[in-house]
């Protein structure tokens, strides 16, 4: 068992099944029926409140006003989203949703549905070295990231993502993924996956020294063309090349799915795009599968529904969650996934502040 697999203790924490979830969930402006059994209950983000006795639908979203702007860097040539400002800027995020409780058990059975308590073991994937230094605006020299790949490592983490065979010009700062991968790749204290877009990536990526990888599909159209220029169906299918040559050289696969809660271009997707992209990912063989809340606009009342439709697709051991804090709802969102069934994997990010301080957040 790796350090990080050992426990946080937070095992000694109370037990939320103890917790009165019906109190909390009925409050007057979100019950419109009366009774904690029955039909009418719903959570609320936002600022409308609607019961349904539909069951043909637990999750319904309705028309969103969304809008994302950011400040802090210039726009990449092809521009690609995640590479740029998601982090750094403010957004300006304004939506809509409601969800609707199935009539079918009432709120006791939802809840119970839920809330399973908190795991005793949580198993970290550091990506700041990936996730966080692509968004720098000043090149970080290859020693520093090196550097900071074995303080990572010596500080315990047992997995840490450490840069991207992706195209230089689409991200500069991670051009110099071969002379990173190159010097770390018998680091033993750690496992040091690395993204890939592609065929040509992977191959580059085994030819530096890489042992695991990460492909990244998106569960937004519009996010897809900008950040890795193709459609879903495509990506997926460079993915399915990918998976297939890792298998061959025995290399596992993480595959990361983006835009899981709402993207800057489409504004709010649907838990049902983000489980058939994750199902994808899980059938051509990806060993986990990352869900990506990449502009950060997730809260538990949306975080929940996107999770229980995930996990009718995908076995839930086999899923992560990727939080970032744009709005500081990482923790809340964390905290909920670990409550829903026992999630065992979350990704961290460390990335620089404009003074070289390096400044934590939690994803
Ligand atoms: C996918 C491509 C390559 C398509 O880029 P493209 O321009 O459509 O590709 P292309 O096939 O037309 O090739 C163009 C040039 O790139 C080269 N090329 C092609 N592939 C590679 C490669 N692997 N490595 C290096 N070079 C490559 C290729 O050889 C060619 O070179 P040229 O002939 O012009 O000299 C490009 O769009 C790209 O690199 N995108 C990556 C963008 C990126 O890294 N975004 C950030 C990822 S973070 C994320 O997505 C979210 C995540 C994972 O963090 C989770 C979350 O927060 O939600």
């Amino acid at each position: 068992m790796s350090s990080l697999e050992e426990p946080l203790s937070m095992d000694k924490l109370p037990s939320l099944s103890n917790i009165d979830f019906s109190h909390r969930f009925s409050s007057d402006r979100c019950s419109t029926s009366g009774g904690d059994s029955g039909m009418g209950h719903c959570w609320i983000e936002g600022n409308n409140s609607t019961s349904s006795n539909s069951d043909e639908e637990d999750f319904e979203y309705e028309q969103e006003t969304f809008t994302w702007r950011h400040h802090s860097r210039d726009r990449p040539q092809n521009g690609n989203l995640a590479a740029y400002g998601n982090r750094d800027s403010r957004h300006l995020a304004k939506f809509q949703y409601k969800s609707y409780c199935s009539n079918g058990g009432g709120l006791h059975d939802i809840t119970n549905m839920i809330f399973k308590g908190i795991p005793k073991y949580v198993k970290i994937v550091e990506v700041g070295v990936r996730d966080g230094l692509q968004n720098e605006k000043n090149m970080v020299p290859t020693s520093v990231k090196i550097e900071l790949i074995h303080r990572l490592a010596s500080a315990g983490l047992s997995v840490v993502e450490a840069t991207s065979f992706v195209s230089p010009k689409w991200v500069p700062q991670l051009a110099d993924a071969r002379d990173v991968i190159g010097s770390v790749k018998n680091l033993d204290t750690a496992r040091l996956p690395v993204l890939v877009p592609n065929l040509k990536g992977f191959e580059a990526a085994v030819a530096a020294g890489a042992k695991e990888i990460a492909v990244f599909a998106s569960a937004s159209e519009a996010f897809s063309k900008s950040n890795i220029n193709c459609t879903i169906k495509e990506s997926l299918a460079r993915y399915r090349d990918v998976t297939h040559a890792a298998a061959k050289l025995n290399i596992p696969v993480r595959g990361y799915v983006s835009c899981v809660i709402g993207c800057p271009v489409e504004g709010i997707i649907p838990p049902s795009k983000v489980a058939n992209v994750a199902k994808e990912l899980h059938d051509m063989g990806c060993c986990e599968i990352s869900l990506g809340d990449t502009i950060g606009i997730g809260t538990p009342g949306t975080v929940i529904p996107m999770l229980v439709a995930v996990m009718s697709a995908v076995p839930v051991e086999k899923l992560a969650v990727h939080f970032h804090d744009t709005y500081g709802q990482s923790l809340s969102n964390i905290l909920v996934s670990l409550q829903v069934n026992n999630f065992l994997h979350i990704t961290f990010t460390l990335s620089y502040s404009p003074h070289g301080n390096i400044k934590k957040t939690k994803h």
